[in-house]
């Protein structure tokens, strides 16, 4: 049966494909599993059908056979772990591929997204220009290490992996700023990973929702 996810009907991200959705489309093209798409507008997100699948009444959720999901870790973990192409077959290296999915979402994500909710909403405070520094130097601190680690490496651990999507999607929401520039070898790997078919196919998908809405 083909999978459903939901996607903003009209996404803030203007189809720069920031959106968690996003993820879960190259998840799904990187083990060549069709799917389905509903688009929902900011209104239908926390209406009560929404909210049966998402108690927080936000995008994405992933519908297949009976099983609803939310949370973008989940559903990758769950598309990986049941298709070929996301996680290495041996025991222990698709253990730590796993551990690279929660250190994106975990380690890496939380100052990237502090500081975005930062220039949303304490532009206006007191203490805003003295906590930019402090929140940069946080992301800074992550990237270092992340870089540190990669070194040299195409993908984190081996081949290609749910980690390095997820790591990756992560690192996506740094484009629009000066911040990744101080790590080149990390612009390099998620230019590499942007190159894939895969990814092009999804961010292609997405982008196709917002122009059609231009359109539309
Ligand atoms: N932890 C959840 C977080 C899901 C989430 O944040 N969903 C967002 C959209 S993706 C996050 C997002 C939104 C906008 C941009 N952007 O660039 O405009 C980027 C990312 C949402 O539904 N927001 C509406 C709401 O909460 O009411 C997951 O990983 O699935």
């Amino acid at each position: 049966m083909t999978p459903t996810i939901t996607a903003f009907e009209a996404s803030p991200d203007r189809g720069r494909g920031l959106a968690r959705d996003t993820r879960i489309r190259w998840a799904l093209e990187e083990v060549g599993q069709p799917y389905e798409v509903r688009l929902l507008s900011f209104a239908a997100m926390k209406e009560p059908a929404h909210l049966a699948l998402h108690p927080f009444g936000q995008i994405p959720t992933y519908e297949e056979d009976g099983l609803v999901l939310f949370e973008s870790g989940a559903i990758i973990l769950h598309i990986a772990e049941n298709h070929a192409g996301l996680l290495p077959e041996d025991a222990h290296a698709r253990a730590r591929a796993i551990a690279w999915m929660f250190a994106a979402l975990n380690t890496v994500e939380p100052p990237i997204v502090e500081r975005e909710a930062t220039g949303y909403a304490e532009r206006d405070k007191s203490w805003y220009e003295a906590r930019l520094p402090l929140l940069d130097a946080r992301i800074h601190t992550r990237l270092g290490e992340l870089a540190a680690r990669l070194g040299d490496a195409s993908w984190l651990d081996g081949p290609f992996s749910a980690g390095d999507l997820m790591m990756v999607s992560v690192l996506q929401r740094l484009k629009s700023s000066p911040l990744l520039d101080k790590h080149p070898a990390l612009k390099s790997y998620v230019a590499r990973a942007e190159a894939r078919p895969a990814f092009q196919r999804a961010f292609a998908a997405q982008l196709a929702v917002f122009e059609g809405r231009k359109e539309g």
